[in-house]
C-alpha cells in the first residue's frame, strides 16, 4: 500500500487509529479456547467487529511466536484474513527485526514476501546495511524505532552524542539512507512533548505511535504536536481495545474502545480544514 493510498483511507475512514493485535491466551474469553484455533477465532472476531473504526491492524509478532507453530499459523491466517478480506488496511508487523545485511533480507522476505505484510518495525541498532535491505522493498514500509513508549526508553535514546540526542540522530541519519521514502518510525505517545522537535527533523514523515490506552499516553497531545498537514499519524492501541470485555460480549465492547477513540480522532481531522 502507498503512503497516499493510507492517507486517503484515514480521510474516508476518518480515522488513524491502529489496533494492535497481541492476542494472549490468558487473556481471551474463556469460551473461544473450546475453538480449533482460539487466536485466530479471537483475532477474526476483533477485525469483523472493528475493521470499518480503524486504518491500520498491528499484531506483535511476539504474542504468536510465544505459542510456536500454532501461534505462526494463526499469524498467517490472520494476515490472510484481512489481505483478502480488508485489503484496504494497512497491516504492520511488530517484530522489531534488524541485523546484518543478508539476514535482514530474509527477515524482509519473510514479512514482506511470504506473510504479506505492508511495514514492519525494526529497530535502527545496527545501523544503515541492517534497514536498507527492508527500504529496498517497493511500496513496503521500514517502521524504525526512533523514541519508544517505555521507561527505557531515557537508558539511550535520549542520551547526548556528539551534543545530540541519539534518537535524533537515528532520525537524520536515517533519511540519508537508500530509499529512504519508505521510511516511518516509532514515537511512544507517553513522549508527547518531544513531538514539536521531532517534527522539526522530519516534517513529513508518517509517525506509529504506541501508547494511548494501556499506557497512559494521550491522543490529543499526540495529534497537537504530531499532526502534519498529511496526518502523518497511526496512533495504536492494543489492550485498552481488545481486552475492553472477557466475556461473550468481547468484540462488542472492542468496537465501542474503538469508536470512542475514532470520534475523537474525526475531531482532530476536522481541524485540519
Ligand atoms: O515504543 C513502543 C513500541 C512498540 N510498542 C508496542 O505497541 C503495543 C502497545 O500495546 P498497548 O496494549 O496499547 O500498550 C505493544 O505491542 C507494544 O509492544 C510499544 O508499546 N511501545
Amino acid at each position: 500500500m502507498t503512503t497516499e493510498e493510507l492517507v486517503q483511507q484515514i480521510h474516508k475512514k476518518q480515522s488513524f487509529l491502529c489496533i494492535g493485535l497481541d492476542t494472549d491466551l490468558e487473556k481471551i474469553p474463556n469460551h473461544l479456547l473450546e475453538e480449533e484455533d482460539p487466536i485466530f477465532a479471537f483475532n477474526k472476531a476483533i477485525i469483523d467487529a472493528t475493521h470499518h473504526l480503524c486504518v491500520a491492524y498491528k499484531p506483535n509478532i511476539a504474542f504468536y511466536e510465544a505459542y510456536g507453530i500454532k501461534g505462526w499459523q494463526a499469524l498467517e491466517k490472520t494476515i490472510k484474513y484481512l489481505n483478502v478480506n480488508h485489503p484496504e488496511i494497512f497491516t504492520i508487523a511488530d517484530a522489531k527485526r534488524g541485523d546484518i545485511g543478508n539476514t535482514s533480507t530474509r527477515y524482509a522476505k519473510a514479512f514482506f514476501e511470504d506473510l504479506e505484510f505492508d511495514s514492519i518495525t525494526i529497530a535502527p541498532y545496527m545501523g544503515k546495511d541492517s534497514v536498507e535491505p527492508f527500504l529496498a522493498f517497493e511500496n513496503k514500509h521500514t517502521i524504525l524505532l526512533a523514541l519508544t513508549s517505555n521507561q527505557g526508553a531515557y537508558d539511550y535514546q535520549t542520551k547526548m552524542i556528539d551534543g545530540k540526542e541519539l534518537y535524533k540522530t537515528v532520525l537524520e541519519t536515517s533519511q540519508s539512507y537508500e530509499n529512504a521514502k519508505n521510511l516511518m518510525y516509532v514515537v511512544g505517545a507517553t513522549k508527547a512533548s518531544f513531538l514539536t522537535e521531532i517534527r522539526e527533523l522530519i516534517p513529513n514523515s508518517f509517525l506509529l505511535v504506541p501508547g494511548v490506552g494501556a499506557q497512559g499516553g494521550s491522543l490529543e497531545e499526540v495529534c497537537k504536536y504530531g499532526m502534519n498537514n498529511q496526518v502523518g499519524l497511526l496512533i495504536n492501541s492494543s489492550r485498552g481495545i481488545i481486552y475492553a470485555s472477557n466475556n461473550q460480549d468481547f468484540a462488542e465492547a472492542a468496537a465501542e474502545s474503538a469508536k470512542y477513540i475514532q470520534v475523537k480522532m474525526a475531531g482532530e481531522l476536522g481541524k485540519l480544514k
